[in-house]
């Protein structure tokens, strides 16, 4: 027997390649949804807003429109009395504004024509609302266009207020709505089907026996398509029996996924479902990482399908390097995860030929790492903020040594 069970395993850079060309053929064509479906989408097209913003010259304040040049006085000091004519509520169109009148009006009511002004009504003598045909006395000169909200001050129709690309958040989808727009084009989301795989899985909330532990990579597998953008058609689980596998992937493919994913049975067992499944569609090989040293690529119908080993870490991380980025690089998001050099927090030894990816918090800038390298180790993995990533090496690296970092989450309360 030879001391390498494995051909030479194939670098992390080149399996990456490998996997963004097995989804090149990836274009959800976009659509239109309706504002309450936006959030988190991606626009499609430039936004041009067919509207100006604001709409109309208004009040920024409840209080008195006059002509600015009425209140003309003494340097400032005193007052300029004026008539007081009928109240302007919101949404309601005036009358003209007359020389020497005031016209109470609250915000974001039109400015009757002729006005170029409004006082706040805090600033009125008496102080209020007089009845129409009353006088009030308001501090006099007044700068023209003090507390007017002017018509296209935020947005001038015509223009691009959003490029296409841009995801949808709750600010940008409330200046389409005050565009007076109900709907946006968005780009399509990729749809996927996952498969976990294994007779010892079951599924969380169902009884478990002796020798059976829960599926934790159908939540896990979910969750990461979900947050890079893609549509989760379903995912559930599936038993080691090649047969009934293989019925269930041809007849599910025709419902239409853009992508299979699957986790487990790609390693060296005696029962790998996946591998015996769709060994001879693809390529099951070893890539030069831990976590994530089996991976398989295959086709079925068409459809590419991206097998990841199943422990738990080994799913997460291989998620990470190849399927996110690959997404990215053909889809145009989600968005790359931050990328970073900062320096060991304690000693850590890498792995002679294969670059280690560890789990890793962020502490004042320093990398920790969250537990060990095992790949079951889900309970590190949840409190980590950071993948670290070792280079190939025989030696420890001491505390300080720069090792780039993939900035998973923003720190708990950060
Ligand atoms: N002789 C060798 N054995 C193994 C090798 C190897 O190179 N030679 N590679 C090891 C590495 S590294 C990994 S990673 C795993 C990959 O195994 P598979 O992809 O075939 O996955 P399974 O055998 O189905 O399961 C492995 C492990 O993970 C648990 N698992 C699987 N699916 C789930 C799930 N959905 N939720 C929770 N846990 C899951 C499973 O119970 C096993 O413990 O192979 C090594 N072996
Ligand atoms: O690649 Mo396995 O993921 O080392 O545990
Ligand atoms: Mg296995």
């Amino acid at each position: 027997m030879s001391r390498h069970a494995h051909p030479p395993a194939r670098p992390v850079d080149e399996h990456l390649r490998a996997v963004t060309a097995a989804l090149r053929d990836l274009h959800p064509p976009a659509r239109t949804v309706p504002l309450g479906e936006a959030l988190g989408r991606v626009l499609a097209e430039d936004l041009v807003a067919p509207l100006d913003l604001q709409p109309f010259d208004n009040a920024q304040m409840d209080g008195f429109a006059v002509r600015a040049a009425d209140t003309a006085g003494n340097g400032g000091r005193g007052r300029a009395a004026l008539a007081v004519v009928a109240p302007v509520p919101a949404g309601h169109l005036p009358p003209p504004l007359g020389p020497g009148e005031a016209a109470p009006v609250m915000t974001g009511a039109p400015l009757p024509p002729g006005a170029d002004a409004v006082v706040p009504v805090e600033e009125a003598e008496p102080r209020g609302f007089p009845a129409a045909g009353a006088t009030v006395r308001l501090p006099a000169d007044q700068p023209p266009g003090r507390f007017v909200r002017r018509v296209g001050e935020d947005v001038r129709a015509g223009t691009t207020v959003l490029p296409a690309g841009r995801r949808l958040t709750p600010a940008r989808i409330g200046l389409a709505a005050a565009l007076g727009l109900d709907r946006l084009p968005v780009c399509g989301r990729a749809r996927a089907l996952v498969y976990t795989t294994g007779d010892e899985l079951v599924p969380p909330g169902a009884p478990r026996g002796p020798a059976q532990v829960y599926d934790a990579n159908a939540a896990i597998l979910r969750a990461q398509l979900e947050e890079a953008g893609v549509e989760v058609l379903a995912a559930g689980l599936v038993p080691d029996d090649p047969a009934a596998f293989a019925a269930r992937l041809a007849a599910d493919v025709r419902t239409g996924p853009d992508l299979v994913v699957t986790s487990g049975g790609v390693s060296e067992g005696a029962y790998e479902v996946v591998r015996q499944v769709l060994g001879g569609a693809g390529q099951f090989l070893h890539v030069a990482v831990q976590p994530g040293g089996p991976q398989g690529l295959a086709r079925v119908h068409g459809v590419p399908v991206v097998c990841l080993p199943g422990n738990p870490v080994s799913t997460l991380v291989s998620f990470e390097l190849f399927l996110r980025p690959a997404l990215t690089a053909v889809l145009g998001s989600p968005a790359p995860r931050a990328r970073r050099t900062a320096p060991l927090a304690e000693p850590v030894r890498p792995l002679p030929g294969r670059t280690q990816v560890r789990r890793a918090v962020l502490e004042a800038g320093a990398v920790r790492m969250a537990g060990g390298p095992g790949s079951h180790l889900l309970a590190a993995a949840a409190r980590a903020d950071a993948l670290a990533v070792l280079p190939p090496g025989a030696d420890e690296l001491p505390a300080g040594t720069p090792v780039e970092v993939l900035v998973l989450d923003p720190p708990e309360g950060g």
